[in-house]
């Protein structure tokens, strides 16, 4: 019978081969493939095609798979457990910042400004994309590499008890909540459950002793923090006098893009327009300058940092498709960041030239028909024209007498028949409506 592989090993084989990968097809010379189970198929039947493909070891859970005498397979109780465990050890040896950023919504947009920032003046390796679950996280930390100085981690829940679970894995030593609203209320079962769940990062810095940040323009998080001693303030204030007892940032537009100032590390003011708008993006930008000031990035290089940013992955994103201008925020919907987003096309858009189409918000539980009332309600203030799309949307597109589509696949059908000239289109939706298929061709 095969023994199964301790944790040394695994680290070992790890460090001889850094490159992890869970897909078989995605498999080079050299990888180290770890077998996990999916909702389709379990990933250990792929074992022997990622060796055959190159991968130095495969690491699986089910023995069954196993080739007798063939020493690279590594088999343990838990392949998932395992490359946590790698990860932790990994995250051990590592003596540097770890910047969690948890929060309902703004955590991608917030990391990726902060990252823009600290990469300026320091080795910054940071979450790709939105890898911020159980498998996300140890993969990110799995991929540090060796010169790095300081990593980002975003965390991603939708239950209590999810982030304490990250933060066990990614032990970070500086912290922040962007804001709590009424995301994945289903799993948290109401907005206590996400500050208790979102809590449980400054939970870990404050027994820890981490750096927690606070945004204190937004509700509950001097609260949550509570318990905390090593805290960081950041609020917008009028006048750029003094430092204490906050970071202090100036505003002066939100739109069409955010236009703010600081004080440099000499007391003077700098100023910056970031290719963002809205409230809601501004305390994202606010974060990234509170981050940056804290860990000494100079303020030049802040204020190019952020000025240079441009939104590519559907947050907040601007673009053009078949001669239709789009405000593109299809990456995920809630009641906060629907209302959030809105708000900020609102202020930009005439509601005569305004489309709003709305995909349904997923994860929502009870909550669920009278935030999509209250939503599709919102969105009539903001534009004439206001499209629904998915089951969740049929009752209220039929109160409203709005235009309503089963699917994305049913609504772009529709869309690209009719004349947007001159109108400017916002979407939002949740990921599992697929709204993107509207630009498919
Ligand atoms: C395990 C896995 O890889 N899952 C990904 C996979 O899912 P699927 O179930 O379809 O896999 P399969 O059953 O097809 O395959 C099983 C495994 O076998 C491998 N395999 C298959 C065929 C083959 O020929 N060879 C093979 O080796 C295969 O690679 C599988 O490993 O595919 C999906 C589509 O691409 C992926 O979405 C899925 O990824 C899962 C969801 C995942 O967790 N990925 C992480 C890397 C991650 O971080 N993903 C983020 C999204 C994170 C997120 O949603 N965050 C939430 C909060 C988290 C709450 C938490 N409780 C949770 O739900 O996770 C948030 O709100 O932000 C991302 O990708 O962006
Ligand atoms: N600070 C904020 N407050 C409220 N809403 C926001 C904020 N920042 C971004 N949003 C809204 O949330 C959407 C998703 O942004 P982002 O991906 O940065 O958040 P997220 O928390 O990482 O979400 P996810 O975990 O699903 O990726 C944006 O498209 C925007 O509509
Ligand atoms: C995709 C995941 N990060 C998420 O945010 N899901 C919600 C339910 C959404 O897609 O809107």
């Amino acid at each position: 019978m095969t023994e199964y592989a301790t944790g040394e090993n695994l680290y070992a084989a790890y460090l001889r081969h850094p490159n992890i990968r869970i897909d078989s097809r995605k498999v080079s010379s050299g990888d180290l493939f770890v077998g996990l189970a999916g909702t389709q198929v379990q990933g250990n039947k792929y074992a022997a095609a990622a060796l055959a493909a190159g991968a130095a070891f495969a690491v699986v859970d089910d023995p069954e798979v196993v080739v007798e005498g063939d020493d690279r397979y590594l088999l343990v109780p838990d392949s998932l457990k395992a490359l946590q465990e790698m990860a932790m050890e990994h995250r051990r040896r590592h003596r540097m910042p770890v910047l969690a950023i948890t929060g309902s919504n703004g955590k991608t947009t917030t990391k990726e400004l902060v990252n823009a920032v600290m990469s300026r003046q320091y080795r910054v390796h940071c979450t790709p994309g939105n890898y911020n679950n159980h498998l996300g996280l140890p993969l990110t930390i799995l991929m540090t590499p060796p010169d790095t100085e300081m990593t980002i981690l975003e965390m991603g829940a939708n239950h209590v008890g999810e982030i304490a679970e990250l933060c066990r894995l990614g032990r970070p030593t500086h912290g922040l909540v962007t804001n709590v609203g009424e995301a994945h209320l289903e799993g948290f079962g109401g907005i206590e459950g996400v500050i208790k769940g979102k809590g449980e990062l400054y939970d870990y810095l404050a027994t820890n002793r981490g750096v927690a940040f606070i945004n204190a323009d937004e509700d509950h998080l001097t609260e949550m923090a509570a318990a905390n001693n090593r805290l960081i303030f950041y609020k917008v204030s009028e006048q750029l006098t003094s430092e204490e007892p906050a970071l202090e940032i100036g505003v002066h537009s939100l739109h069409p893009f955010i236009d703010v100032s600081f004080l440099n590390e000499n007391g003077e003011l700098m100023r910056t327009e970031v290719q963002l708008s809205g409230k809601h993006n501004l305390q994202n930008v606010k974060t990234a300058i509170a981050v940056g000031k804290y860990f000494k990035v100079g303020g030049t290089k802040i204020a190019e940092a952020l000025s240079s940013y441009r939104s590519d992955n559907h947050r907040s994103q601007l673009l053009e498709h078949r001669g239709v201008s789009f405000y593109w925020d299809a990456y995920n919907a809630n009641p906060s960041s629907v209302v959030a987003s809105l708000s900020g096309f609102g202020t930009d858009h005439p509601a005569g030239d305004a489309v709003i189409i709305l995909g349904e918000m997923l994860e929502l539980g009870e909550a669920e028909a009278a935030a999509h009332r209250k939503v599709a309600l919102r969105a009539g203030q903001t534009a004439r024209t206001v499209i629904l799309v998915g089951a969740a949307m049929k009752d209220v597109a039929r109160e409203f007498d709005r235009p309503w589509f089963a699917d994305s696949t049913a609504l772009a059908a529709w869309f690209w028949e009719q004349n947007w000239e001159g109108k400017t289109v916002f979407v939002k939706g949740s990921r599992g409506n697929r709204l993107e298929r509207l630009l498919a061709d």
